[in-house]
């Protein structure tokens, strides 16, 4: 929480952290986006994620999934599966949870991490997207976009932002607050925000030492990004 917050302010949005159902009602109305990251799932907190993720739909507000783990067990997996039928606008993961949630199998990763590259995941993105309406990311190497027929590939980012923890949900959240900006567009909106956070990534690795001082310096960098700097560094392809 602490990574996806900063992440957000350093970006110019403004987050909130909640888990308390009873002021879900309260609380969502005024949201732009909405993001539901299952990484510290427990059984008192699936009731609120489903209730969230209605009333931003009821209200028309883009919302994105982060399936933390969803390999990693069954609660897990119903969890998303439940959350898929909710109609998220974006589903970001590393390839291991989309391989996972397209399969809706479970039994392959490592702790919260991926053992696949991210290109081995485009076909499961492809399927994901197709069957859940929603744009699929798969970050790793290259960031790999898909709305089920076009693919996008991100190419930015340094290999140190995987040794940094939830670098993957602070990065979902940032879709959320693109999304919130462009909610016509999730598609480029989504392949946005991982290219600004990865040439944030670029741009803070030039400072650090390792990952805590990356982790410090890919935020001081997102705040400090102009024009000039995306311009120049923004590496998106068509892949398909
Ligand atoms: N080998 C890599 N090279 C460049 N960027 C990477 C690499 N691996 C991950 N990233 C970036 O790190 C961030 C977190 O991705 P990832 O580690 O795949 O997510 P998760 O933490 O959910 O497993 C993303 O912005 C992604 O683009
Ligand atoms: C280590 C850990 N354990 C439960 S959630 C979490 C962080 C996951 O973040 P990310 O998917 O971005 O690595
Ligand atoms: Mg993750």
């Amino acid at each position: 929480m602490d990574i996806m917050a900063n992440t957000l302010l350093a970006a110019g949005a403004s987050p909130a952290m909640l888990h308390t159902l009873q002021e879900l009602q309260d609380f969502t109305p005024h949201i732009h986006a909405l993001c539901i990251n299952i990484g510290t799932l427990s059984p008192d907190w699936l009731p609120s994620m489903k209730s969230a993720a209605q009333t931003a739909a009821q209200l028309g507000k883009p919302w994105v999934l982060d399936p933390v783990a969803v390999f990693a067990s069954e609660f897990r997996l119903r969890a998303c599966l439940e959350l898929l039928g909710l109609r998220p606008t974006v589903v970001r993961g590393n390839a291991s949870e989309v391989i996972a949630l397209a399969n809706a199998s479970t039994g392959i990763g490592k702790g919260v991490d991926s053992i696949h590259e991210s290109t081995d995941a485009v076909d499961a993105a492809k399927s994901l997207a197709r069957a859940s309406g929603a744009v699929v990311a798969v970050s790793g190497a290259v960031d790999i976009i898909t709305d089920g027929q076009q693919v996008i590939g991100v190419h930015n980012g340094v290999a140190m932002m995987q040794k940094i923890t939830a670098t993957g949900c602070a990065v979902t959240a940032l879709i959320a607050a693109f999304i919130a900006v462009d909610p016509s567009h999730p598609l480029e909106a989504t392949a946005s925000a991982l290219s600004v956070f990865g040439v944030a990534g670029e741009m803070g690795m030039e400072f650090a030492r390792g990952p805590a001082s990356l982790r410090m310096h890919l935020i001081d960098a997102l705040h400090g990004l102009d024009q000039a700097a995306i311009l120049s560094r923004v590496k998106i392809t068509s892949i398909e």
